[in-house]
């Protein structure tokens, strides 16, 4: 039995809590990486005796729709899975029932669910420097509980009640694209990184807007610093959500 740990994750914060949560698997570990938009996800193989770790960021309460259309092309083969969405501190409304929605329809059976929470890509002020220490020891409780009750077979498919609903909330795009200012080399490394193939290698200053999903990938990549999104368009965004923001959220374990 191998673990599948399947991630889509621009700017780490989601890998984060993805390694978190398999570091004491004692088997194979099998990494995907989401956020390459050159994986060929057809040729995964997962196994029915496999367990996935599916693993998302939340964006506008739910799955962003380019992890979902790759997540979409998983063959599942009835192995079981575990579903984890991580958010900035603010909210995840419909994103772990539209994953687990997901993952079923594409042949996974869900077995355990969990919520987690990163510093938020955008607004480093929110969620700063998580998963912490706190965390670090919450989510590895959870993973203690899911690998007990996954090897005494207690953990039964479909079970877990999921907060959310159906239909999911109306995805909203966040329509902050990155622009390079003139610390910008022409390096490619934006280009390269983009999740969405938004940048052209050949125009780097920009991306294109109906690609981008400002994820913030490119803003972290940049070994100069050079990309930038307007300040005040997320100085406006943080106030907006700045009270949904101020009380610390814990992480949750749905079984
Ligand atoms: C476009 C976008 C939308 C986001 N929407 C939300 C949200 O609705 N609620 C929330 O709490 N955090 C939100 N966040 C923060 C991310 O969910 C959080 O920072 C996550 O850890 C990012 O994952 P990554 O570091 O793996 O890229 C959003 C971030 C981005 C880039």
């Amino acid at each position: 039995m191998k673990l599948v740990q399947i991630v889509f994750s621009p700017t780490g914060g989601t890998q984060k809590v993805a390694d978190i949560l398999t570091e004491k698997w004692t088997g194979t570990v099998t990494r995907v990486d989401l956020s390459d938009g050159n994986l060929a996800i057809s040729d995964i193989a997962i196994e029915q005796e496999d367990v996935a770790l599916i693993a998302v960021p939340s964006y506008g309460g739910r799955v962003p729709g380019l992890a979902a259309q790759r997540l979409g092309k998983l063959k599942g083969n009835g192995a079981k899975c575990i579903i984890v969405c991580v958010y900035g501190n603010r909210a995840y409304e419909d994103t772990l029932v539209e994953l687990k929605d997901i993952a079923e329809n594409c042949g996974f059976q869900t077995v355990a669910a969990v919520s987690a929470v990163a510093e938020h890509s955008i607004m480093h002020q929110y969620a700063t420097g998580r998963p912490d220490e706190k965390d670090i020891e919450e989510l590895q409780g959870f993973v203690e509980t899911i690998f007990e009750q996954l090897t005494t077979g207690k953990l039964t498919a479909s079970a877990p009640e999921l907060p959310g609903n159906r239909p999911y909330k109306k995805a909203g795009g966040a329509g902050l694209v990155p622009k390079a200012d003139k610390n910008c080399i022409g390096c490619g490394l934006c280009a390269k990184s983009c999740p969405a193939q938004a940048i052209n290698p050949n125009n780097l200053k920009t991306a294109d807007g109906k690609k981008c999903i400002s994820c913030m990938r490119c803003v972290v990549k940049c070994p100069r610093s050079a990309r930038k999104v307007n300040g005040a368009m997320v100085s406006a965004a943080a106030l907006a959500i700045k009270k949904a923001c101020s009380e610390r959220k814990g992480n949750e374990l749905f079984l």
